[in-house]
């Protein structure tokens, strides 16, 4: 199983250890590629909406044609374990690609490609803590796969 999530800037100090930590217990389950790209821009030079138009743009220069699944405030809601048979049925896939938005969120045109939109909650995070929370996600998801204890 190979899993790609694409997220514009860059992992801060303070949560690095969170991701090695998570990629670290999902590498026997998948192989999982973070690729992040480049912020859209300076806000102080330009628009929210051309910097939305440029992390697009970079992104889907990255997804290359690929269906992908987007991180989303306005998304559904589901739970783990819907989660988790979402991760299953990809399975036979073989790859899946997430993407989370940037600081200023995502361009609309990147909704309008995704295959899937999930919301974690309806409280706002940082696009950093949303891979953390997304890889940690992931990994629970495979343990409720296998059916190893994790999820209570
Ligand atoms: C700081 S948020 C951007 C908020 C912005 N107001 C918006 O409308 O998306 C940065 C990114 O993190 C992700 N994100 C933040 N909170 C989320 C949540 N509760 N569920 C899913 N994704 C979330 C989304 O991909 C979002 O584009």
């Amino acid at each position: 199983m190979y899993i790609e999530i694409i997220i514009p800037g860059k992992l801060s100090k303070h949560l690095r250890d969170a991701f090695d930590f998570y990629l670290g217990k999902i590498k026997r389950f998948a192989k999982v590629k973070v690729t992040f790209i480049k912020l859209g821009g300076d806000l102080n030079k330009l628009s929210r909406g051309v910097i939305l138009k440029n992390e697009a743009k970079e992104i889907l220069s990255k997804i290359k044609g690929r269906k992908f699944v987007l991180l989303d405030l306005f998304g559904k809601q589901i739970d783990s374990l819907e989660f988790s048979k979402f991760l299953d049925m990809q399975m036979l896939e073989g790859e899946i690609v997430f993407v989370i938005g940037g600081p200023l969120g995502v361009d609309e045109q990147l909704r309008r490609l995704s295959l899937k939109r999930i919301s974690l909650s309806k409280f706002t995070f940082t696009h950093e803590m949303v891979l953390i929370l997304l890889l940690e996600q992931i990994f629970r998801g495979f343990k409720i796969i296998n059916n190893e204890k994790y999820h209570y």
